[in-house]
Protein backbone atom coordinates (compact mmCIF):
# COMPACT_ATOMS: atom_id res chain seq x y z
CA UNK A 1 0.00 0.00 0.00
CA UNK A 2 1.23 3.74 -0.67
CA UNK A 3 2.75 5.28 2.54
CA UNK A 4 -0.19 8.16 2.36
CA UNK A 5 -1.44 8.34 6.09
CA UNK A 6 -5.08 7.99 6.91
CA UNK A 7 -6.45 7.15 10.32
CA UNK A 8 -10.23 5.83 10.37
CA UNK A 9 -12.26 4.75 12.94
CA UNK A 10 -13.68 1.39 12.36
CA UNK A 11 -17.01 3.19 13.82
CA UNK A 12 -16.63 5.25 11.40
CA UNK A 13 -16.60 3.90 8.16
CA UNK A 14 -19.50 3.24 5.85
CA UNK A 15 -18.49 0.49 3.94
CA UNK A 16 -15.46 -0.59 1.29
CA UNK A 17 -16.05 -1.73 -1.91
CA UNK A 18 -13.55 -2.17 -4.92
CA UNK A 19 -12.68 1.32 -6.57
CA UNK A 20 -15.02 1.36 -9.95
CA UNK A 21 -12.50 2.39 -13.07
CA UNK A 22 -13.73 5.90 -13.38
CA UNK A 23 -13.55 6.59 -9.88
CA UNK A 24 -10.15 5.81 -10.06
CA UNK A 25 -9.25 8.43 -12.98
CA UNK A 26 -11.60 11.30 -11.65
CA UNK A 27 -11.88 11.29 -7.77
CA UNK A 28 -8.30 10.43 -7.98
CA UNK A 29 -7.16 12.48 -10.61
CA UNK A 30 -4.18 14.21 -8.99
CA UNK A 31 -2.49 10.62 -8.95
CA UNK A 32 -2.53 9.07 -11.87
CA UNK A 33 1.26 7.37 -10.73
CA UNK A 34 -0.70 5.62 -8.14
CA UNK A 35 -2.52 3.95 -10.68
CA UNK A 36 0.36 2.86 -12.77
CA UNK A 37 2.45 1.30 -9.83
CA UNK A 38 -0.52 -0.33 -8.61
CA UNK A 39 -3.10 -0.46 -10.75
CA UNK A 40 -5.43 -2.50 -8.32
CA UNK A 41 -7.77 -0.01 -5.46
CA UNK A 42 -10.32 -0.01 -3.37
CA UNK A 43 -12.46 2.71 -2.11
CA UNK A 44 -13.44 3.35 1.75
CA UNK A 45 -16.46 5.36 2.81
CA UNK A 46 -16.49 6.88 5.97
CA UNK A 47 -18.69 9.84 7.91
CA UNK A 48 -16.71 13.35 8.58
CA UNK A 49 -18.31 15.98 10.40
CA UNK A 50 -18.52 19.12 9.06
CA UNK A 51 -20.33 22.71 9.94
CA UNK A 52 -23.09 22.99 11.98
CA UNK A 53 -23.46 19.13 12.82
CA UNK A 54 -23.69 18.44 9.19
CA UNK A 55 -21.94 14.95 8.33
CA UNK A 56 -20.86 13.98 5.06
CA UNK A 57 -20.21 10.53 3.65
CA UNK A 58 -16.30 10.96 1.94
CA UNK A 59 -14.14 8.01 0.33
CA UNK A 60 -10.92 7.29 0.78
CA UNK A 61 -9.20 5.45 -2.51
CA UNK A 62 -6.36 2.55 -1.12
CA UNK A 63 -3.70 1.20 -4.10
CA UNK A 64 -3.02 -2.14 -4.17
CA UNK A 65 -0.53 -4.23 -5.80
CA UNK A 66 -2.45 -7.38 -6.66
CA UNK A 67 -6.14 -8.07 -6.93
CA UNK A 68 -6.46 -10.60 -4.55
CA UNK A 69 -4.97 -8.49 -1.98
CA UNK A 70 -7.51 -5.65 -3.27
CA UNK A 71 -10.19 -8.10 -2.85
CA UNK A 72 -9.20 -9.19 0.64
CA UNK A 73 -8.97 -5.32 2.30
CA UNK A 74 -12.78 -4.70 1.09
CA UNK A 75 -13.55 -8.23 2.93
CA UNK A 76 -11.78 -7.87 6.24
CA UNK A 77 -12.89 -4.45 5.97
CA UNK A 78 -16.95 -5.20 5.68
CA UNK A 79 -16.65 -8.17 7.70
CA UNK A 80 -15.25 -6.01 10.83
CA UNK A 81 -18.47 -3.75 10.77
CA UNK A 82 -20.96 -6.93 9.84
CA UNK A 83 -19.75 -7.72 13.58
CA UNK A 84 -20.63 -4.20 14.73
CA UNK A 85 -24.26 -5.35 16.02
CA UNK A 86 -25.37 -2.02 16.72
CA UNK A 87 -25.75 -1.00 13.27
CA UNK A 88 -29.14 -2.12 11.51
CA UNK A 89 -28.70 -4.27 8.52
CA UNK A 90 -33.00 -4.74 6.85
CA UNK A 91 -34.61 -1.34 7.19
CA UNK A 92 -38.35 -0.77 6.62
CA UNK A 93 -38.21 2.66 4.89
CA UNK A 94 -41.81 4.27 4.74
CA UNK A 95 -41.94 7.67 2.49
CA UNK A 96 -44.84 10.70 2.30
CA UNK A 97 -45.02 11.97 -1.21
CA UNK A 98 -46.26 15.12 0.21
CA UNK A 99 -44.30 16.13 2.73
CA UNK A 100 -43.02 19.89 2.69
CA UNK A 101 -41.63 20.88 -0.92
CA UNK A 102 -42.64 16.95 -1.69
CA UNK A 103 -39.47 15.95 -2.29
CA UNK A 104 -39.32 12.75 -0.12
CA UNK A 105 -38.91 10.73 -2.86
CA UNK A 106 -36.54 12.34 -4.87
CA UNK A 107 -34.73 13.02 -1.21
CA UNK A 108 -34.56 9.45 -0.84
CA UNK A 109 -33.39 8.10 -3.30
CA UNK A 110 -30.96 10.31 -4.77
CA UNK A 111 -29.00 11.07 -1.49
CA UNK A 112 -29.73 8.40 0.81
CA UNK A 113 -30.22 5.16 -0.48
CA UNK A 114 -26.86 4.99 -2.06
CA UNK A 115 -25.83 5.38 0.76
CA UNK A 116 -27.60 2.69 2.18
CA UNK A 117 -26.23 0.11 0.18
CA UNK A 118 -22.82 1.39 0.33
CA UNK A 119 -23.03 0.00 3.75
CA UNK A 120 -24.78 -3.11 2.64
CA UNK A 121 -28.20 -2.14 4.38
CA UNK A 122 -31.36 -3.50 2.52
CA UNK A 123 -34.16 -2.00 2.63
CA UNK A 124 -38.01 -2.57 2.03
CA UNK A 125 -39.10 0.86 0.47
CA UNK A 126 -43.04 1.77 0.85
CA UNK A 127 -44.34 4.91 -0.65
CA UNK A 128 -47.53 5.51 1.15
CA UNK A 129 -50.66 6.10 -0.62
CA UNK A 130 -52.82 7.74 2.15
CA UNK A 131 -52.04 9.35 5.68
CA UNK A 132 -52.51 6.69 8.32
CA UNK A 133 -51.07 3.98 5.75
CA UNK A 134 -47.78 4.03 7.59
CA UNK A 135 -49.06 3.57 10.74
CA UNK A 136 -51.65 0.83 9.79
CA UNK A 137 -49.08 -1.06 8.09
CA UNK A 138 -46.87 -1.46 11.51
CA UNK A 139 -49.86 -1.72 13.47
CA UNK A 140 -51.25 -4.74 11.92
CA UNK A 141 -49.27 -6.46 8.91
CA UNK A 142 -45.33 -6.26 9.25
CA UNK A 143 -43.59 -8.66 11.10
CA UNK A 144 -41.52 -6.51 12.85
CA UNK A 145 -38.75 -9.68 13.50
CA UNK A 146 -37.85 -9.16 9.93
CA UNK A 147 -36.60 -6.23 10.35
CA UNK A 148 -33.92 -4.22 12.49
CA UNK A 149 -35.19 -0.67 12.81
CA UNK A 150 -38.29 1.73 10.70
CA UNK A 151 -37.37 5.02 8.71
CA UNK A 152 -39.69 7.82 7.70
CA UNK A 153 -38.82 10.14 5.11
CA UNK A 154 -41.00 13.02 5.75
CA UNK A 155 -42.14 15.45 8.73
CA UNK A 156 -42.93 15.59 11.99
CA UNK A 157 -46.75 13.96 11.13
CA UNK A 158 -44.53 11.41 9.26
CA UNK A 159 -42.77 10.89 12.02
CA UNK A 160 -45.75 10.61 14.41
CA UNK A 161 -47.55 8.15 12.18
CA UNK A 162 -44.49 5.56 12.95
CA UNK A 163 -44.51 5.85 16.35
CA UNK A 164 -47.96 5.54 16.87
CA UNK A 165 -48.27 2.51 14.83
CA UNK A 166 -44.68 0.91 16.84
CA UNK A 167 -45.51 2.49 20.30
CA UNK A 168 -49.68 0.54 19.70
CA UNK A 169 -48.20 -2.87 18.31
CA UNK A 170 -46.02 -2.98 21.23
CA UNK A 171 -48.49 -2.82 23.57
CA UNK A 172 -51.07 -4.84 21.59
CA UNK A 173 -48.58 -7.50 21.58
CA UNK A 174 -47.83 -7.10 25.13
CA UNK A 175 -51.50 -6.66 25.98
CA UNK A 176 -51.31 -3.73 27.47
CA UNK A 177 -54.48 -1.69 27.92
CA UNK A 178 -53.66 1.93 26.26
CA UNK A 179 -56.64 3.61 27.29
CA UNK A 180 -55.46 3.55 31.00
CA UNK A 181 -53.68 7.08 31.68
CA UNK A 182 -51.54 5.46 34.31
CA UNK A 183 -50.51 2.58 32.18
CA UNK A 184 -46.70 1.64 32.17
CA UNK A 185 -46.34 1.51 28.62
CA UNK A 186 -43.56 -1.33 26.72
CA UNK A 187 -41.10 -0.05 25.47
CA UNK A 188 -40.58 -0.19 21.63
CA UNK A 189 -37.99 -2.85 20.33
CA UNK A 190 -37.05 -1.17 17.42
CA UNK A 191 -35.01 2.42 16.61
CA UNK A 192 -36.90 4.96 14.32
CA UNK A 193 -34.79 6.64 11.88
CA UNK A 194 -36.00 10.55 10.42
CA UNK A 195 -34.32 11.29 7.15
CA UNK A 196 -36.22 15.28 7.28
CA UNK A 197 -38.22 16.62 3.88
CA UNK A 198 -40.93 18.08 5.91
CA UNK A 199 -42.38 21.70 7.03
CA UNK A 200 -40.92 21.86 10.59
CA UNK A 201 -38.76 18.65 10.82
CA UNK A 202 -38.76 19.80 14.67
CA UNK A 203 -38.02 16.29 15.93
CA UNK A 204 -34.95 15.71 13.47
CA UNK A 205 -32.97 19.33 14.05
CA UNK A 206 -34.18 18.69 17.91
CA UNK A 207 -32.31 15.16 18.19
CA UNK A 208 -29.13 15.52 15.59
CA UNK A 209 -29.14 19.10 15.81
CA UNK A 210 -29.48 19.74 12.04
CA UNK A 211 -32.53 18.58 9.02
CA UNK A 212 -29.97 17.36 6.68
CA UNK A 213 -30.86 14.05 5.14
CA UNK A 214 -27.34 12.88 5.04
CA UNK A 215 -26.78 13.07 8.04
CA UNK A 216 -29.76 11.06 9.04
CA UNK A 217 -28.76 8.61 6.72
CA UNK A 218 -25.46 8.37 8.49
CA UNK A 219 -26.41 8.47 11.99
CA UNK A 220 -29.00 5.55 10.87
CA UNK A 221 -26.25 3.60 9.26
CA UNK A 222 -24.01 4.05 12.16
CA UNK A 223 -26.34 2.36 14.29
CA UNK A 224 -26.51 5.57 16.99
CA UNK A 225 -29.27 4.87 19.11
CA UNK A 226 -30.77 7.82 21.31
CA UNK A 227 -33.96 7.24 23.71
CA UNK A 228 -36.85 9.71 23.62
CA UNK A 229 -40.03 10.30 26.27
CA UNK A 230 -43.18 9.76 24.66
CA UNK A 231 -46.04 11.84 26.31
CA UNK A 232 -49.48 9.37 26.41
CA UNK A 233 -52.67 12.00 25.79
CA UNK A 234 -56.04 10.80 27.16
CA UNK A 235 -59.70 12.28 27.10
CA UNK A 236 -61.34 11.39 30.59
CA UNK A 237 -60.46 7.62 30.27
CA UNK A 238 -60.02 7.18 26.82
CA UNK A 239 -56.81 7.27 24.92
CA UNK A 240 -56.24 10.09 22.02
CA UNK A 241 -52.58 10.15 20.90
CA UNK A 242 -48.92 10.15 21.75
CA UNK A 243 -46.49 13.21 21.35
CA UNK A 244 -43.39 13.68 21.13
CA UNK A 245 -42.29 17.26 20.72
CA UNK A 246 -44.93 19.79 21.02
CA UNK A 247 -48.30 20.27 22.93
CA UNK A 248 -50.25 23.30 22.53
CA UNK A 249 -53.13 24.97 23.30
CA UNK A 250 -54.39 28.53 22.21
CA UNK A 251 -51.49 29.79 20.10
CA UNK A 252 -49.66 26.72 18.56
CA UNK A 253 -53.36 25.27 18.41
CA UNK A 254 -54.77 27.92 16.54
CA UNK A 255 -51.88 27.96 13.95
CA UNK A 256 -52.14 24.68 12.77
CA UNK A 257 -56.03 24.81 12.68
CA UNK A 258 -55.63 27.51 10.31
CA UNK A 259 -52.89 26.31 8.75
CA UNK A 260 -54.30 22.90 7.57
CA UNK A 261 -57.37 25.07 5.28
CA UNK A 262 -53.75 25.71 3.33
CA UNK A 263 -51.94 22.80 2.93
CA UNK A 264 -51.46 23.49 -0.58
CA UNK A 265 -49.10 26.58 0.12
CA UNK A 266 -46.36 23.93 1.66
CA UNK A 267 -44.09 24.96 4.88
CA UNK A 268 -44.81 28.63 4.43
CA UNK A 269 -48.37 28.40 5.69
CA UNK A 270 -47.26 28.02 9.44
CA UNK A 271 -45.78 31.95 8.21
CA UNK A 272 -49.29 32.95 7.05
CA UNK A 273 -51.59 31.30 9.50
CA UNK A 274 -49.03 32.20 12.05
CA UNK A 275 -49.68 35.71 11.40
CA UNK A 276 -52.93 35.56 11.31
CA UNK A 277 -53.39 34.09 14.45
CA UNK A 278 -51.02 36.84 16.05
CA UNK A 279 -53.29 39.27 15.01
CA UNK A 280 -56.51 37.61 15.96
CA UNK A 281 -55.10 37.67 19.86
CA UNK A 282 -57.35 35.32 21.27
CA UNK A 283 -56.93 34.17 24.45
CA UNK A 284 -58.50 31.20 26.16
CA UNK A 285 -59.72 30.52 29.90
CA UNK A 286 -59.15 27.34 31.47
CA UNK A 287 -57.28 25.18 34.59
CA UNK A 288 -54.00 23.81 34.32
CA UNK A 289 -53.12 20.99 36.82
CA UNK A 290 -49.43 19.77 36.91
CA UNK A 291 -47.26 17.36 38.80
CA UNK A 292 -43.76 18.83 39.06
CA UNK A 293 -40.66 16.76 38.29
CA UNK A 294 -38.31 15.74 40.63
CA UNK A 295 -35.51 18.50 41.57
CA UNK A 296 -32.48 16.23 40.48
CA UNK A 297 -33.65 16.66 36.84
CA UNK A 298 -33.82 20.56 36.89
CA UNK A 299 -35.48 23.11 35.89
CA UNK A 300 -36.77 24.41 32.39
CA UNK A 301 -34.20 27.92 32.85
CA UNK A 302 -31.02 26.47 34.46
CA UNK A 303 -29.24 26.83 31.14
CA UNK A 304 -28.46 23.17 31.44
CA UNK A 305 -28.98 22.13 27.73
CA UNK A 306 -29.57 18.57 26.44
CA UNK A 307 -26.49 16.89 24.66
CA UNK A 308 -25.16 13.59 23.39
CA UNK A 309 -24.91 11.56 26.94
CA UNK A 310 -26.83 13.98 28.80
CA UNK A 311 -26.30 12.96 32.46
CA UNK A 312 -30.44 14.81 33.26
CA UNK A 313 -31.82 12.01 31.04
CA UNK A 314 -29.82 9.11 33.16
CA UNK A 315 -30.93 10.40 35.95
CA UNK A 316 -34.56 10.70 34.94
CA UNK A 317 -34.36 6.91 33.95
CA UNK A 318 -33.15 6.00 36.90
CA UNK A 319 -35.70 7.66 39.20
CA UNK A 320 -37.85 5.01 37.90
CA UNK A 321 -40.77 7.13 36.66
CA UNK A 322 -42.81 4.56 36.59
CA UNK A 323 -46.24 5.93 36.39
CA UNK A 324 -47.65 3.58 38.09
CA UNK A 325 -45.58 4.20 41.05
CA UNK A 326 -47.80 7.77 41.84
CA UNK A 327 -50.37 6.94 44.53
CA UNK A 328 -48.24 8.81 46.99
CA UNK A 329 -49.08 11.97 45.25
CA UNK A 330 -51.18 14.46 46.88
CA UNK A 331 -52.93 17.73 45.50
CA UNK A 332 -51.92 21.13 46.90
CA UNK A 333 -53.92 24.34 45.86
CA UNK A 334 -51.87 27.17 44.29
CA UNK A 335 -50.81 29.35 46.56
CA UNK A 336 -51.16 27.05 49.76
CA UNK A 337 -48.62 26.50 52.23
CA UNK A 338 -47.45 23.25 50.97
CA UNK A 339 -44.55 22.12 49.90
CA UNK A 340 -43.92 23.05 46.16
CA UNK A 341 -40.84 22.16 45.42
CA UNK A 342 -40.48 18.65 46.65
CA UNK A 343 -42.18 15.85 44.69
CA UNK A 344 -45.22 14.08 44.72
CA UNK A 345 -47.59 17.64 45.13
CA UNK A 346 -49.99 18.19 42.56
CA UNK A 347 -50.12 22.27 41.76
CA UNK A 348 -52.95 24.35 39.85
CA UNK A 349 -53.49 27.59 37.62
CA UNK A 350 -56.52 29.07 36.73
CA UNK A 351 -56.35 31.66 34.19
CA UNK A 352 -56.85 33.42 30.87
CA UNK A 353 -53.99 32.24 28.82
CA UNK A 354 -52.80 33.26 25.07
CA UNK A 355 -50.46 29.66 24.83
CA UNK A 356 -50.42 26.45 26.91
CA UNK A 357 -47.33 24.78 25.65
CA UNK A 358 -45.84 21.56 26.86
CA UNK A 359 -42.08 20.75 25.08
CA UNK A 360 -41.25 17.41 25.71
CA UNK A 361 -37.77 18.19 23.96
CA UNK A 362 -36.76 21.71 22.75
CA UNK A 363 -38.51 21.82 19.70
CA UNK A 364 -35.49 23.36 18.02
CA UNK A 365 -35.98 23.90 14.28
CA UNK A 366 -35.00 25.79 11.25
CA UNK A 367 -37.60 28.55 12.38
CA UNK A 368 -36.73 28.37 15.90
CA UNK A 369 -32.56 27.79 16.47
CA UNK A 370 -33.22 27.05 20.09
CA UNK A 371 -36.36 25.93 20.22
CA UNK A 372 -39.82 26.52 22.03
CA UNK A 373 -38.16 25.07 25.26
CA UNK A 374 -34.31 25.82 24.88
CA UNK A 375 -33.18 23.72 28.19
CA UNK A 376 -35.93 20.55 27.95
CA UNK A 377 -34.62 17.09 28.03
CA UNK A 378 -35.05 14.66 25.09
CA UNK A 379 -35.19 11.37 27.40
CA UNK A 380 -35.67 12.94 31.33
CA UNK A 381 -39.15 11.72 31.73
CA UNK A 382 -40.73 15.03 31.67
CA UNK A 383 -42.04 17.76 29.57
CA UNK A 384 -42.02 21.82 30.09
CA UNK A 385 -45.08 22.99 30.39
CA UNK A 386 -45.20 26.81 29.25
CA UNK A 387 -47.66 29.50 30.78
CA UNK A 388 -48.14 32.44 28.69
CA UNK A 389 -50.90 34.33 30.30
CA UNK A 390 -53.03 37.16 28.68
CA UNK A 391 -51.14 40.02 27.41
CA UNK A 392 -50.84 42.95 25.04
CA UNK A 393 -50.06 42.22 21.80
CA UNK A 394 -46.81 43.98 21.44
CA UNK A 395 -45.37 41.87 24.59
CA UNK A 396 -47.03 38.46 23.31
CA UNK A 397 -45.16 39.47 19.66
CA UNK A 398 -41.75 40.37 22.00
CA UNK A 399 -42.06 36.72 23.42
CA UNK A 400 -42.47 34.94 20.36
CA UNK A 401 -39.47 37.27 18.55
CA UNK A 402 -37.12 35.43 21.33
CA UNK A 403 -38.08 32.39 20.28
CA UNK A 404 -35.94 33.30 16.93
CA UNK A 405 -32.91 35.12 18.31
CA UNK A 406 -30.58 34.48 21.74
CA UNK A 407 -33.02 36.24 24.32
CA UNK A 408 -35.15 34.27 26.82
CA UNK A 409 -38.73 33.79 25.91
CA UNK A 410 -39.53 33.04 29.73
CA UNK A 411 -37.57 36.14 31.22
CA UNK A 412 -41.51 38.07 30.97
CA UNK A 413 -43.86 38.41 34.02
CA UNK A 414 -46.93 36.98 32.04
CA UNK A 415 -44.79 33.63 30.90
CA UNK A 416 -44.12 30.75 33.65
CA UNK A 417 -42.44 27.65 33.01
CA UNK A 418 -42.46 24.47 35.02
CA UNK A 419 -40.43 20.65 34.43
CA UNK A 420 -43.81 18.36 34.93
CA UNK A 421 -44.34 14.30 34.76
CA UNK A 422 -48.00 14.90 33.75
CA UNK A 423 -50.55 17.89 33.87
CA UNK A 424 -54.05 17.92 32.84
CA UNK A 425 -56.13 21.16 31.35
CA UNK A 426 -59.77 21.78 31.61
CA UNK A 427 -61.48 24.57 29.38
CA UNK A 428 -63.59 26.98 31.39
CA UNK A 429 -66.61 27.09 28.78
CA UNK A 430 -67.01 23.23 28.71
CA UNK A 431 -70.43 21.36 28.37
CA UNK A 432 -68.57 18.68 30.69
CA UNK A 433 -68.41 18.16 34.10
CA UNK A 434 -64.25 18.31 34.11
CA UNK A 435 -62.99 15.77 36.36
CA UNK A 436 -58.94 16.10 36.27
CA UNK A 437 -58.26 12.81 37.98
CA UNK A 438 -54.81 11.20 36.93
CA UNK A 439 -54.05 9.50 40.33
CA UNK A 440 -56.67 6.60 40.80
CA UNK A 441 -54.34 4.55 43.43
CA UNK A 442 -54.46 7.25 45.65
CA UNK A 443 -58.37 7.08 45.99
CA UNK A 444 -58.06 10.83 46.21
CA UNK A 445 -60.02 13.28 43.74
CA UNK A 446 -57.14 15.53 42.67
CA UNK A 447 -58.72 18.27 40.88
CA UNK A 448 -62.32 18.34 40.65
CA UNK A 449 -63.90 21.27 38.65
CA UNK A 450 -67.33 21.62 37.33
CA UNK A 451 -67.71 24.07 34.62
CA UNK A 452 -70.40 26.20 33.69
CA UNK A 453 -71.93 24.72 30.76
CA UNK A 454 -71.58 26.94 28.18
CA UNK A 455 -74.33 26.95 25.01
CA UNK A 456 -72.32 26.86 22.51
CA UNK A 457 -69.37 24.57 23.28
CA UNK A 458 -67.40 25.75 19.55
CA UNK A 459 -66.92 29.50 20.95
CA UNK A 460 -64.27 29.92 23.72
CA UNK A 461 -62.13 26.73 22.87
CA UNK A 462 -58.89 26.45 21.42
CA UNK A 463 -57.52 23.20 20.02
CA UNK A 464 -54.94 21.39 20.74
CA UNK A 465 -51.62 21.34 18.38
CA UNK A 466 -50.25 17.86 19.04
CA UNK A 467 -46.75 17.34 16.88
CA UNK A 468 -48.85 18.58 14.28
CA UNK A 469 -52.23 16.87 14.29
CA UNK A 470 -55.83 18.58 15.66
CA UNK A 471 -57.05 16.80 18.97
CA UNK A 472 -60.41 16.44 19.18
CA UNK A 473 -61.07 17.11 22.75
CA UNK A 474 -59.97 20.64 24.60
CA UNK A 475 -59.36 18.72 27.97
CA UNK A 476 -56.76 16.06 28.09
CA UNK A 477 -54.75 14.64 30.36
CA UNK A 478 -50.99 13.99 29.86
CA UNK A 479 -48.52 11.82 31.17
CA UNK A 480 -44.66 11.29 30.20
CA UNK A 481 -43.28 8.00 29.35
CA UNK A 482 -39.84 7.88 29.70
CA UNK A 483 -37.71 6.79 27.12
CA UNK A 484 -40.54 4.94 25.72
CA UNK A 485 -38.60 4.96 21.99
CA UNK A 486 -35.39 5.19 20.87
CA UNK A 487 -34.29 6.68 17.68
CA UNK A 488 -31.11 6.58 15.10
CA UNK A 489 -29.78 9.44 16.66
CA UNK A 490 -27.00 10.70 19.06
CA UNK A 491 -28.36 13.84 20.67
CA UNK A 492 -27.43 17.23 19.60
CA UNK A 493 -23.53 16.39 20.06
CA UNK A 494 -21.44 19.57 21.91
CA UNK A 495 -19.12 21.89 19.98
CA UNK A 496 -19.48 26.01 20.86
CA UNK A 497 -17.81 27.09 23.78
CA UNK A 498 -21.03 28.11 25.88
CA UNK A 499 -21.96 24.42 25.77
CA UNK A 500 -18.55 23.02 27.06
CA UNK A 501 -18.72 25.70 29.50
CA UNK A 502 -22.09 24.18 30.80
CA UNK A 503 -20.79 20.81 30.97
CA UNK A 504 -17.49 21.80 33.09
CA UNK A 505 -20.04 23.34 35.49
CA UNK A 506 -22.11 20.46 35.51
CA UNK A 507 -18.80 17.86 36.08
CA UNK A 508 -17.08 20.24 38.22
CA UNK A 509 -14.35 19.86 35.94
CA UNK A 510 -12.67 21.12 32.50
CA UNK A 511 -13.61 19.02 30.14
CA UNK A 512 -13.21 19.91 26.68
CA UNK A 513 -14.75 18.46 23.87
CA UNK A 514 -13.55 18.07 20.11
CA UNK A 515 -15.79 18.47 17.35
C1 LIG B 1 -43.15 36.62 14.90
C2 LIG B 1 -42.22 35.50 14.88
C3 LIG B 1 -42.82 34.27 15.47
C4 LIG B 1 -41.88 33.12 15.39
C5 LIG B 1 -42.25 32.04 16.33
C6 LIG B 1 -41.41 30.86 16.00
C7 LIG B 1 -41.65 29.75 16.97
C8 LIG B 1 -41.49 28.46 16.25
C9 LIG B 1 -41.58 27.31 17.20
C10 LIG B 1 -41.96 26.12 16.46
C11 LIG B 1 -42.09 24.95 17.33
C12 LIG B 1 -42.49 23.82 16.46
C13 LIG B 1 -42.80 22.58 17.20
C14 LIG B 1 -43.14 21.53 16.21
C15 LIG B 1 -44.36 21.38 15.74
C16 LIG B 1 -44.65 20.35 14.66
O1 LIG B 1 -44.99 19.14 15.27
C17 LIG B 1 -45.82 20.84 13.83
C18 LIG B 1 -46.07 19.91 12.66
O2 LIG B 1 -45.00 19.92 11.80
P1 LIG B 1 -45.07 19.23 10.33
O3 LIG B 1 -46.05 20.01 9.51
O4 LIG B 1 -45.53 17.80 10.51
O5 LIG B 1 -43.66 19.29 9.80
N1 LIG B 1 -45.51 22.15 13.34
C19 LIG B 1 -46.17 23.24 13.76
C20 LIG B 1 -45.68 24.56 13.26
O6 LIG B 1 -47.12 23.20 14.50
N1 LIG C 1 -49.62 9.35 0.90
C1 LIG C 1 -50.17 10.26 1.70
N2 LIG C 1 -51.18 11.07 1.27
C2 LIG C 1 -51.70 12.02 2.05
N3 LIG C 1 -51.31 12.25 3.32
C3 LIG C 1 -50.31 11.48 3.81
C4 LIG C 1 -49.70 10.46 3.03
N4 LIG C 1 -48.73 9.87 3.79
C5 LIG C 1 -48.75 10.50 4.99
N5 LIG C 1 -49.69 11.47 5.02
C6 LIG C 1 -50.04 12.41 6.11
O1 LIG C 1 -49.52 13.70 5.76
C7 LIG C 1 -49.43 14.50 6.93
C8 LIG C 1 -48.24 15.43 6.87
O2 LIG C 1 -47.09 14.71 6.75
P1 LIG C 1 -45.65 15.23 7.16
O3 LIG C 1 -44.70 14.18 6.69
O4 LIG C 1 -45.59 15.60 8.56
O5 LIG C 1 -45.45 16.52 6.24
P2 LIG C 1 -45.41 18.06 6.64
O6 LIG C 1 -44.18 18.25 7.46
O7 LIG C 1 -45.31 18.79 5.34
O8 LIG C 1 -46.65 18.40 7.40
C9 LIG C 1 -49.33 13.53 8.08
O9 LIG C 1 -50.43 13.75 8.92
C10 LIG C 1 -49.41 12.14 7.44
O10 LIG C 1 -50.24 11.29 8.20
CA1 LIG D 1 -38.39 15.18 28.00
Amino acid sequence: MLADHHFLLVSEIVGARETEEEDQTNKDGGRKHNVLLYPYAFTVSYTERTKHHCWRCKDIIFHCLDEAQCQQWVQTINNQLSLLSIRPKRLLVYINPYSGKQRGKWIYEQRVAPLFSRASISTDVIVTESANHARDHLKTEVDLKQCDGVVCVGGDGMFSEVVHGLVSRTQSDSRVDQNQPNQDLVPCALRIGIIPAGSTDCICYSTTGTNDPVTSALHIIMGDSQPMDVCSVHHNNTFLRYSVSLLGYGFYGDVLTDSERKRWMGPSRYDFSGLKTFLTHQYYEGTVAFLPAKDNLGNPRDKIKCRTGCHICEQGANNGQLLSGDHVYKMAEENSDEETSGDGVWRVIRGKFLAINAACMSCACPRSPRGLSPYAHLADGTTDLILVRKASRLDFLRHLIRHTNKDDQFDMSFVEVHRVRRFSFAPKHSNVISEVDLSETSGKKICNQVCTAHPNNDTGHSNWNCDGEILPHADIQVSVHCQLIRLFARGVERGTTFDTYTWSVIEGSNLSWQA
